[in-house]
Formats: C-alpha cells, sequence, structure tokens
C-alpha cells in the first residue's frame, strides 16, 4: 500500500481497510489483464435466496467490484421461499458454464434449504468462498487452495501494516466456520503472517477477560455490537474488528454500523486497530475478487503469481 502512516493523537494507527483494498484491486486488475491476454475473462457469479436488505447490499457492492478490475459478474436471484431444489439446480448449472470461474452463494440461506448440501455442491475449483469441505480440508493441511475472504483479508492487513505475528499471542474472539475456525488456523501456520501462539475463544470461555489481558494480537468475530472494550486490552495490542452489526440509529439510512469493538475505548488502549466500517469488509469483498482470478487461472491453465 501507500503508505502505514496516520496514527491518531496518542499514537494509534488506525488500519486503513479501503486502502489497502484499494492495492489487492490493483493486483487483481493486473492479474485479470494477464487473464484477457490468454484469451480468458474471468466470471464471479453471485446467487441470492434471501429478503434481507443487508445480504442485498453486500450482492450488489461485490458486483460493483467486479466491474471495476474487470471480472465479468453473473447474478442468480431466487425467491427466499422457492423450492431449495432451485437452489440445488442453479448451482449445477453454474458449475457447467465455463464462463463462471467463481461461485458465491450469500449466506445466510433460508431454513428450509441444506445449507451443508449448497457448500458440498460448489464445484471445489469454484468456490472462491473456501468453505466446501475439500478445501477447508486443504486450508488444515497447509495447501490452501481458495483462502476464506475474510481471514486471508485480516493476514493481508497484517502484512501491510508490519504487525509481527511470529511467537505472538493472538486471540481469536468467536469459532464460526467462516472467520473464527480459518482464523485460527492461518494464525497457527508456519509461515508468514503465521507461528502465532493462537487461543479460540468463545461463548464458553470461562475467563475471557484473562485471555485478552495478555493479547499482542486480538481479532474480534463474535458478531456481537461492542463486545470488546479497551480496558479489556493489551496496551499496544493490535486490534482487527472483524464485525459488522447494524444498531439501530437516528441516521438517514435508520442504521449506523458497529464493530464488536467498543472502538473509542479500544482506540486508546491499542497500537494498531481497524475502524468499522472501512476495515475488514472492504478487504473481505477484495479478497473474493482475488480467489476469483485464481480459480480462473486454475480453470484455464493461465499461471499467475497468486498465494
Ligand atoms: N457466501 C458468503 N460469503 C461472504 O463473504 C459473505 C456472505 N456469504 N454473507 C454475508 C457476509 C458479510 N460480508 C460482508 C462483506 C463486506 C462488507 C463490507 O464491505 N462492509 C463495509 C460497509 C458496508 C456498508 O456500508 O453496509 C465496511 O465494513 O466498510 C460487509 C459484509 C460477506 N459475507
Amino acid at each position: 500500500m501507500t503508505e502505514t502512516s496516520d496514527g491518531d493523537a496518542d499514537g494509534t494507527r488506525i488500519i486503513d481497510g479501503e486502502a489497502v483494498a484499494a492495492d489487492v484491486r490493483d493486483d487483481v486488475a493486473a492479474h485479470v489483464e494477464t487473464l484477457e491476454e490468454e484469451g480468458v475473462t474471468p466470471g464471479l457469479a453471485t446467487v441470492l435466496m434471501s429478503d434481507d436488505p443487508a445480504s442485498e447490499t453486500y450482492v450488489s457492492m461485490k458486483q460493483r467490484d467486479c466491474e471495476e478490475v474487470g471480472i465479468e459478474s453473473v447474478h442468480v436471484e431466487i425467491d427466499a421461499d422457492a423450492p431449495a431444489e432451485e437452489l440445488y439446480e442453479t448451482i449445477d448449472d453454474l458449475n457447467e458454464r465455463e464462463d463462471v470461474h467463481g461461485i458465491l452463494v450469500q449466506l445466510p440461506v433460508p431454513d428450509h434449504v441444506d445449507k451443508r448440501r449448497v457448500l458440498r455442491q460448489i464445484a471445489p475449483v469454484k468456490d472462491v468462498d473456501g468453505f466446501h469441505p475439500e478445501n477447508v480440508g486443504r486450508l488444515v493441511a497447509g495447501d490452501a487452495r481458495f483462502k476464506p475472504c475474510t481471514p486471508h483479508g485480516v493476514q493481508k492487513l497484517l502484512a501491510a501494516y508490519d504487525v509481527e505475528t511470529e511467537g505472538a499471542d493472538a486471540v481469536v474472539v468467536g469459532r464460526s466456520d467462516i472467520v473464527g475456525k480459518p482464523m485460527a488456523n492461518l494464525l497457527i501456520q508456519k509461515g508468514p503472517i503465521g507461528n502465532a501462539t493462537t487461543t479460540v475463544c468463545h461463548s464458553r470461555t470461562r475467563d475471557l477477560e484473562g485471555k485478552l489481558a495478555t493479547a499482542d494480537i486480538v481479532i474480534a468475530a463474535v458478531g456481537v455490537p461492542e463486545f470488546i472494550d479497551g480496558s479489556m486490552l493489551k496496551e499496544g495490542a493490535t486490534v482487527i474488528d472483524v464485525g459488522i452489526n447494524r444498531v439501530d440509529a437516528d441516521t438517514e439510512k435508520g442504521y449506523a454500523l458497529v464493530g464488536d469493538v467498543e472502538y473509542e475505548s479500544a482506540k486508546e488502549a491499542a497500537g494498531a486497530i481497524t475502524p468499522v466500517p472501512g476495515g475488514v469488509g472492504p478487504m473481505t469483498r477484495a479478497m473474493l475478487l482475488y480467489n476469483t482470478v485464481k480459480a480462473a487461472g486454475l480453470q484455464s491453465d493461465v499461471a499467475l503469481d497468486l498465494d
């Protein structure tokens, strides 16, 4: 990125997710060009089966991102109360299409849909979320094909701001399949942005305060607004806030976005911190583009220099 500048009045570095994401998009755009030279236009399909306004917002943001970097996007909308078969068949069709290299089914899907089946049905080589069991297994085995977008984006942020993970005490708060588990897996692995001593905390953790008090790096991914505050952090800790919670507010949209971390107090204690919005969210979207060009390279046998 251009600079790892900033820091507010008390010297806390504010980790600029928009800036790092813009750099990732530039990188992706260069790979798109390489693919185009070989006659390949990368394509991403997004599938939405939900009436949730937040889901609709995210999906339309993803389409705009694609346009910006030259990825073709295909969008399929399925009625939230349509039979589950409609979704399964859509996935089969997209698996077959040669112009579609990546498939993302926006989660959550309705209750009458078998989520595990959806994740298994996406062709592993098109699974740009990295949620198919084959890709989960490869990640855990240290042979990742598609790293899940959010944890991968967090790694990129830590790298961009030269946060030392080697031997550091990292605490991941949250154990979801899409963030907590893969994040912890990446942090313990050998290699760059790994080698951390990683603790995973969750709702049954007995002494969360005790774990946080010694953490050099805190990854908050619980989905509870302002769950962690500055008094719980070690002075100088790096705080990565994965939470993007909509809370009622007296704004034009009728809501505000807040993280899982109480920003003002955490900023006082932290050495570096991600804001919400403008932190992890833009990185999640950027890494989806990254995985899509990777998928296109794999499916068309074009060598791209990607990790
Ligand atoms: N199969 C699947 N893959 C996903 O990656 C996936 C998903 N399902 N379901 C929902 C969550 C949520 N998610 C977000 C990504 C970016 C922002 C983002 O860019 N947020 C902006 C603000 C957006 C706003 O203004 O509302 C920011 O934090 O700055 C938010 C949320 C991806 N998800």
